[in-house]
């Protein structure tokens, strides 16, 4: 089911970008049909995809006050309750990321700095296809709302086309989001991107979802902002002799259930290790309810690789760049520094994936499909935009006068140097000096 590659037999089959691209070629093709019309046809064409994918179209694509009070009945104490204390850590980790200092005083007669301002509007994707996730609800919402964002419209696939699952209400209103409209998929993205009559266009979207929404949102990038590509689940694992197979299978199973575009990897230097994870792996499999999704997931896009040592280990994690990195080696803490690229990484053998998924505080929405090299979890820093801001007296910018107007003239731009030229002038004509410091 999940085969065994050498590590040069994973590199030619796993760290080419070409790779990725050419399995995504036929999602594109479609997602870019989706997002033309619904920009040129609006409600007329999200109702087509609601009827197309998420079995039907809505009564209403704006969920009610009613079906929220409802929404509290249908979900059990216990689940409200741990929804709860999830939402808890995750806010104290996030409350953390706010940024601290807000400018800096250079010299005397100079300030520099930087304003930090929230995002206005903000669209926050919620998956609903296969599963849905209320815990992506909280890591959506929360950081959002911490950085002060004023409105947060939440979108998730309505199922059987009329309503949205009781858990992702619970959650918003635990993660403190009003408005919520029914649609999911790569429509949900056009229509947060580019409005329709009835879904009001943001200006930025985030969150997690499968291949389609992902492809979505890269393709709307620039038209309005997004986060990363967070698209179906990873994990890669590193193993010694003293890590044990049935945790190992486990975890690697976990994200395999997600979706059939999941990928799961283990690098182990140690071959008995590797072998009885894999039975283990064929065992586990067996009894999960999603086992054809993860059976997909496995046989197509997943393996298994006999490292020579941890070394190499990270050498073809770090080229992978997963959104998870489990470290279940002796003495995990010792190998943080060898991390270069990877979302989220999770340490020794008690800290599996699922600890991060729900509850432990940090975001579990992170880049994927390599796109770790580059980019990083969702966090506070989403939703804030930073703009700088200048003063200098008159004599701090009579000081600074020659190398600018030097520079300006270089670039052949003469009116960038007669903006200080006058300045200089003026100073020289005799004008009083009281506005410096
Ligand atoms: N990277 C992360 O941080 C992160 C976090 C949570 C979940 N996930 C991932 O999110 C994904 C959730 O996927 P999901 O499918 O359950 O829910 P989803 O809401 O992302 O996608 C479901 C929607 O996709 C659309 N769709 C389905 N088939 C289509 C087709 N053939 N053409 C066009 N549109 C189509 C439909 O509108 C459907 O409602 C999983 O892959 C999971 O691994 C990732
Ligand atoms: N593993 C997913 C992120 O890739 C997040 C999630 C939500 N629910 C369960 N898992
Ligand atoms: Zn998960």
């Amino acid at each position: 089911m999940i085969s065994v590659y050498t590590p040069d037999a994973f590199r030619a089959s796993f760290l080419s970008k070409q790779k990725i691209r050419e399995d995504n070629q036929s999602v594109l093709k479609d997602v870019q049909a989706i997002l033309t019309n619904v920009q040129q046809n609006g409600d007329e064409a999200i109702e087509a995809y609601a009827q197309k994918f998420d079995g039907g179209v809505p009564s209403n694509w704006l969920v009610t006050k009613d079906e929220k009070e409802k929404a509290w009945g249908e979900v059990a104490e216990e689940t409200i309750v741990a929804l709860k204390r999830a939402a808890e850590n995750i806010r104290s980790f996030h409350q953390k990321q706010l940024p601290t200092s807000r400018f800096m005083k250079t010299e005397a007669d100079i300030t520099s700095g930087q304003l930090y301002r929230a995002i206005e509007n903000v669209g926050i994707y919620v998956p609903g296809g296969t599963a849905s996730y209320p815990s992506s609800v909280l890591m959506n919402a929360i950081p959002a709302i911490i950085a002060g964002v004023e409105r947060v419209v939440m979108v998730s696939p309505a199922r059987n086309g009329e309503s949205i699952s009781p858990l992702l209400l619970v959650a918003a209103e635990i993660a403190g989001v009003q408005e919520i409209y029914k649609i999911g998929g790569a429509h949900a993205i056009a229509a947060l991107a580019y409005g329709t009559e009835s879904i009001p266009s943001v200006d930025k979207i985030v969150g997690p979802g499968n291949a389609y929404v992902a492809t979505a949102k890269s393709l709307v990038f620039g038209d309005v902002g997004i986060d990363m590509i967070a698209g179906p689940s990873e994990v890669a694992i590193i193993a010694d002799e003293t890590a044990n197979p049935i945790f190992i299978a486990a975890d690697l199973l976990a994200q395999a259930e997600h979706d059939p575009f999941a990928r799961s990897f283990l690098f182990s230097t140690s071959e008995r290790v590797l072998e009885e994870a894999k039975a283990e792996v064929e065992k586990q499999c067996a009894i999960l309810p999603r086992k054809e999704i993860a059976e997909q997931a496995l046989q197509n896009r997943s393996a298994l690789v006999k490292v020579t040592d941890t070394d190499e280990a990270f050498e073809l994690a770090n080229q992978l760049a997963p959104e998870h990195l489990e470290i279940q080696l002796d003495q995990p803490m010792n190998y943080l520094g060898k991390v270069r690229n990877a979302g989220s990484v999770f340490l020794g053998n008690y800290s599996p994936e699922p600890l991060g998924d729900y509850y432990a505080g940090p975001n579990h929405i992170l880049p994927t499909s390599g796109t770790a090299k580059f980019s990083s979890g969702l966090s506070v820093d989403d939703f804030l935009k930073k703009t700088t801001f200048l003063y200098y007296s008159e004599k701090a910018l009579l000081d600074a006068a020659p190398d600018i107007m030097n520079l300006a003239k270089v670039e052949q731009l003469e009116g960038h140097a007669r903006a200080i030229q006058v300045r200089v002038e003026e100073r020289k004509g005799g004008i009083s000096d009281e506005n410096s410091k």
